[in-house]
């Protein structure tokens, strides 16, 4: 379901222009541009400390940029918070759900955050749970579902007020093999299923398929930007990212 396209029908999902970051001596982000467009799978792809944490922070105002200009659904970041902050929805790195809590109140709780009261928050529970394939663990404690089951009640919980664009920050992170493929495959059938564009932050190759969209970010600064096919024309992407970054050393599909 596509509800919302925000102020412009046609407005890119996210637009980055010219952001940079610095922590204090540190720069983390310099003049970073691309577009997530409409429905899209992006993969925010880079080794740690490349500053994909900081664009997500960025993106979701922890912090505000040095410079430039965030827009998500036509709305710029810094001038209309809250409705780009409608716009998004997120799962960050550290774990979010309350583990004393059902899955249930998790996310009622959340959903009223959100405005999301009542019958409508009812439904909306049931539409999302049965997304993410947990309808049958609504009323199970947090803390008793397996790390895959909480990335997808995370990813639930991110869509309950219907957002344009999904953040998720190295969403796999800590997964075995069977559930990130899993949590992959879901957030791929919702762009399909909910309209809602994805922005994947990943340093695993192997979760990019050729139709995606790649950034590749590395030392705060955006190396490539083009379809996952045009960039590994001539060579796999591991060796394009090797000759683009000057990393040396790629393992299993990750690099570190
Ligand atoms: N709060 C902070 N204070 C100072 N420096 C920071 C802070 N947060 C990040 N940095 C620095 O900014 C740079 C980018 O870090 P960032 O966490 O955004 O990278 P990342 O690509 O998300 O890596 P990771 O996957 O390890 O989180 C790094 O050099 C990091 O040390």
């Amino acid at each position: 379901m596509i509800l919302d396209t925000g102020a412009g029908g046609d407005a890119p999902a996210l637009d980055i222009q010219g952001v940079s970051h610095r922590f204090g001596a540190i720069q983390a982000l310099r003049d970073v541009s691309f577009r997530v467009g409409s429905g899209s799978f992006c993969a925010l792809l880079g080794v740690n400390g490349a500053g994909k944490t900081t664009l997500f922070s960025l993106i979701t105002r922890l912090y505000d940029s040095t410079s430039g200009r965030i827009s998500v659904a036509g709305f710029d970041a810094r001038r209309q918070p809250g409705r780009a902050l409608a716009r998004l929805g997120v799962v960050f790195q550290s774990r979010a759900l309350d583990g004393d809590l059902t899955l249930r109140q998790n996310l009622a709780y959340h959903a009223a955050l959100h405005g999301i009261g009542g019958r409508a928050a009812k439904a909306r529970i049931a539409e999302v749970l049965a997304l993410v394939d947990l309808s049958d663990k609504a009323a199970a404690r947090a803390s008793t579902l397996s790390g895959g089951q909480q990335r997808r009640a995370e990813i639930a919980r991110a869509l309950l007020h219907r957002p344009r664009l999904l953040l998720l920050d190295e969403a796999t992170a800590g997964l075995d093999l069977r559930a990130r493929a899993e949590v992959l495959a879901l957030t791929r059938r919702l762009i399909a299923e909910e309209g809602v564009s994805t922005l994947w932050a990943t340093h695993i190759f192997d979760e990019i398929a050729p139709s995606d969209h790649v950034v590749l970010l590395h030392k705060g600064q955006v190396l490539a930007d083009a379809r996952a096919a045009d960039l590994a024309r001539d060579a796999p992407l591991a060796d394009v990212f090797l000759r683009l970054t000057g990393v040396t050393e790629v393992t299993a599909g990750e690099v570190a």
